[in-house]
């Protein structure tokens, strides 16, 4: 500080001089004034204390006093809410000094009207994983500055992770959580997560939040697009939702038509959950165009009645769920397939969401010449990543920046990922669920659709023996009583043999996964119908409306 000294009112050369040595008096003023302003919280919370005490023992004698003290230190510690907002409040401004400290060391300093300037913390509180702060932007800088500077931040503050996300509102706020800890670590067991509400289809709980809360999957009126390298968790998201389907399977208000392009390797243990199941190109061709002529069915009976599908038992919402989606956009190699497919996966993604026909999709490579329909996935899913822009392929661009390093995500973790909730910009770190085989075992025995439907191509397995239904009310919060259900014994039989269920697990990871059903004789297989009509032959003639109708012929339930 400069000190400016004038005499005799007016100024020459000889007459002042600048002190620049800060004085003694100066020196305590400063380093007082700045150790009362970093410390006054915890000196207030002292104080305070000494006065509550000193107060009660007047009222109530030492020991009453010391009672009191420790009594209101329990109260606080032991309610959750209390306890945060008195520690928030307390270390908030070690907080700030530290974040202010570590923003001078990492050049996030500006001078304003010969002020030094850091990004300034407005709000903070702690969360499970680690902070949330929401922060004003110092003059002269943008939420860019702060991104960029993200990897020395963490690096000064010993963070696993700082997450910066703009504000959309106001250029100059922006919000951070400074990860601290891995609070999704372990696998989280899919069957202790709350069950799916049969009427509630617009939030199925199918994993974990990183802030400890439940994450709801918008399915109504959406398409899902899960994306992760191979060993990433796809699996465990697609059979979390199918878990959290479950009630609404059995109740009639939801069908699943599974296509599993890698020979039914991941999904064909859950077959006698889903109304159609084909595993080869050919069958799943046809699977999507018959959901393609359903969507515009149903399409043509809403026009100007609703602008979204309300699913019942006679009209249920139609999953069409895809594992590894790519095989059937990138590598068929029969072009007409190959065409005919792209044809159907583009009409379901633009068209399937109103009437109520919705694409779950599994990828493991985003890139737009892989899958050129990524776009049309309203809601996307980033699980590991073997390259950084991955994340912006999936969940758009800067998410990345904003925090989703996906290729960052161990190996260690199968099924965390990021997602993009809410419209908020900043993606939150999830874990999804995780069902053991012997699970989906007794999830597909339990959950069986209530009618036996046309399959797509002859059920490798029979059908699992039928459990007598308890009266479902659906859309009032049913829930399934597994109770009621015991699993069928558990033993070894010969894979695939008359009576057996074939197990679950990936093939090849256990040897003989299989649930023998004694004194269960299969019945016959449904007759197959006949192959359906490309949608390429659905011009309008004679020769195409004949075709069809005797492809419906073998669906009496169909809705026409
Ligand atoms: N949510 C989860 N929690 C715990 N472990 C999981 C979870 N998801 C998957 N795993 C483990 O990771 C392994 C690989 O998972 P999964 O088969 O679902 O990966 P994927 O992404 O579908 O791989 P691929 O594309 O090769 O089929 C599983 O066998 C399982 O052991």
């Amino acid at each position: 500080m400069a000190v400016l000294r004038v005499r005799q009112g007016r100024i020459r050369k000889d007459q002042f001089r600048l002190a620049l040595r800060p004085s003694v008096p100066e020196l305590l003023l400063r380093y007082g004034l700045r150790y009362v302003a970093s410390w006054w919280r915890e000196a207030l919370a002292v104080v305070l204390a000494l006065l509550i005490y000193r107060r009660a023992v007047d009222a109530l004698g030492p020991v009453g006093g010391r009672g009191l003290l420790v009594g209101l230190v329990l109260v606080v510690a032991g309610v959750p809410r209390l306890r945060a907002a008195v520690l928030g409040w307390l270390l908030g401004g070690r907080l700030r000094r530290r974040w202010a400290a570590a923003c001078r060391a990492c050049g996030l300093e500006t001078t304003r009207h010969t002020v030094l300037r850091t990004p300034r913390i407005r709000r903070a509180w702690r969360g499970a994983a680690g902070w949330h702060l929401r922060i004003t932007l110092a003059p002269g800088q943008s939420v860019d500055d702060l991104q960029q500077a993200a990897p020395r931040l963490t690096a000064t503050l010993k963070l696993r992770e700082l997450r910066i996300s703009p504000n959309l509102a106001r250029a100059d706020r922006v919000g951070a959580v400074l990860v601290h800890r891995e609070v999704l670590g372990r696998p989280i067991r899919a069957d202790l997560l709350p069950p799916g509400d049969p009427g509630d289809l617009d939030r199925l709980p199918i994993g974990a939040r990183e802030d400890g809360t439940a994450w709801l999957l918008p399915l109504r009126g959406s398409h899902v697009l899960v994306a992760g390298a191979t060993g990433a968790g796809k699996g465990s998201v697609l059979w979390s939702t199918i878990r959290a389907l479950a009630p609404a399977i059995r109740g009639g208000l939801v069908e699943i038509w599974a296509c599993d392009p890698k020979g039914g390797m991941e999904l064909a243990f859950g077959e006698p959950l889903f109304h159609r199941f084909a595993v080869d190109t050919p069958s799943i061709a046809d699977l999507l165009a018959d959901a393609v002529r359903v969507m515009n069915r149903r399409t043509g009976r809403l026009r100007g009645v609703s602008r979204l599908h309300k699913p019942s038992t006679d009209d249920p919402l139609i999953i069409v769920l895809v594992d590894e989606i790519a095989s059937l956009t990138a590598y068929v190699a029969n072009p007409k397939l190959k065409k005919q497919i792209a044809a159907s996966l583009s009409l379901l993604l633009s068209q399937g969401r109103a009437p109520g026909v919705v694409v779950v999709g599994a990828v493991q490579d985003p890139r737009k010449e892989v899958l050129p329909l990524r776009d049309l996935f309203p809601v996307r899913i980033a699980l590991r990543m073997t390259e950084a822009d991955q994340a912006d392929m999936v969940l758009g661009n800067g998410a990345h920046d904003r925090g989703a390093r996906c290729e960052r995500i161990p190996r260690a973790l199968p099924g965390v990922g990021y997602v993009l909730v809410d419209g908020d910009p900043t993606p939150v770190r999830v874990r999804a669920g995780w069902l053991a085989d012997d699970d989906i075992r007794t999830m597909a025995a339990h959950h069986t659709q209530p009618a036996a439907q046309p399959p797509t191509h002859r059920p490798a397995t029979p059908p699992v023996r039928p459990a007598a239904l308890p009266p479902t009310t659906a859309g009032q919060g049913w829930t399934p009583d597994l109770t009621a259900f015991p699993p069928p014994p558990v033993g070894r039989t010969r894979p695939g043999a008359p009576g057996s269920v074939q197990g679950g697990g990936k093939a090849g990871e256990e040897d003989d996964p299989t649930i023998p059903l004694r004194g269960w004789r299969s019945p016959p297989p449904p007759a197959l119908p006949p192959a359906p009509p490309s949608i390429d032959a659905d011009d309008g003639s004679p020769e195409a409306e004949a075709a069809w109708r005797a492809w419906e012929a073998h669906f009496p339930g169909e809705p026409g």
